[in-house]
């Protein structure tokens, strides 16, 4: 019997083409990667706009991986599409940020418990007032608690979701940083404003690719491995939940 295959205008797949759990990097050649190296019996579930997507299973368990393009508009399509067209449970991002903190370092890896942003799509959702867009706790204390397991050193607490990767505002990266800003990327508030609005979970795990304050960034076979301890991390938790 074929499976029902209904599509969005953004996945082209079946119904039942994707896990109740999707790890979701900006890179759709992440998401190959992943799904490459880290899944077993995988199945190409979306080509459309060449933002790829797969299921496989890891450790026996079935999970997904899909790109998201980068920013918070192209990363909420996906998402919402996710949750509302494939019944999505647990969105889990896994980003590169930089850093804005002399305390956060290349390599190191990020739980975003909240997600401060400058773009307006969590107003537009909430009346214009203000919605604290944080993580899934249950995802989030998964997640801690693997990379406890792990031996894995974490950061764990507020990032800054920006709309524009060139800022015409550098001067906030100062005030990020006495805010206790642990990194800067350009998704997660937006992924969380979407999991909140049509009731799914979500976390995001970055690892520091660059310092922007320092000037520094992670060489491509660093950014690699270190991409690599994240990714473990994301697919453990997922198998947990
Ligand atoms: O590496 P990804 O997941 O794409 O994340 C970061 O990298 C992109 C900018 O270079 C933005 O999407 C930002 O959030
Ligand atoms: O959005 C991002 C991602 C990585 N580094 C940054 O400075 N910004």
């Amino acid at each position: 019997m074929q499976a029902n295959h209904h599509g969005t205008v953004h996945i082209n797949a079946p119904d039942d083409a994707f896990a109740d759990t999707v790890l979701l990097p900006g890179d759709p050649l992440r998401a190959k990667f992943i799904a490459e190296h880290f899944l077993d019996d995988v199945t190409v579930v979306n080509t459309v706009r060449n933002m790829l997507g797969y299921t496989g299973f890891f450790q026996g368990r079935r999970l997904s991986v899909m790109g998201t393009g980068m920013g918070i508009p192209s990363c909420s399509i996906y998402a919402k599409e996710l949750i509302t067209e494939y019944k999505v449970k647990n969105l889990i991002r896994v980003g590169s940020c930089g850093a804005v903190s002399k305390h956060v370092q290349l390599r190191d890896i990020i739980i975003a418990m909240g997600a401060c942003t400058d773009s307006k799509v969590n107003r537009m959702r909430f009346k214009d007032h203000d919605f604290a867009a944080i993580a899934d706790f249950s995802l989030l204390n998964a997640c801690v608690h693997t990379a406890s397991a792990l031996a894995l050193k974490v950061q764990i607490g507020n990032v800054f979701s920006s709309d524009l990767f060139y800022t015409p505002q550098p001067e906030m990266f100062e005030l990020m940083d006495n805010m206790g800003i642990l990194g800067v990327e350009m998704e997660a508030a937006g992924l969380y404003g979407v999991a909140a609005q049509y009731g799914a979970r979500a976390l995001t795990i970055l690892t520091v690719a660059d310092h922007i304050t320092l000037d520094t960034h992670l060489s491509s076979d660093a950014r690699q491995s270190s991409f690599e301890e994240m990714i473990q991390l994301a697919l453990l938790t997922a198998k947990t939940m």
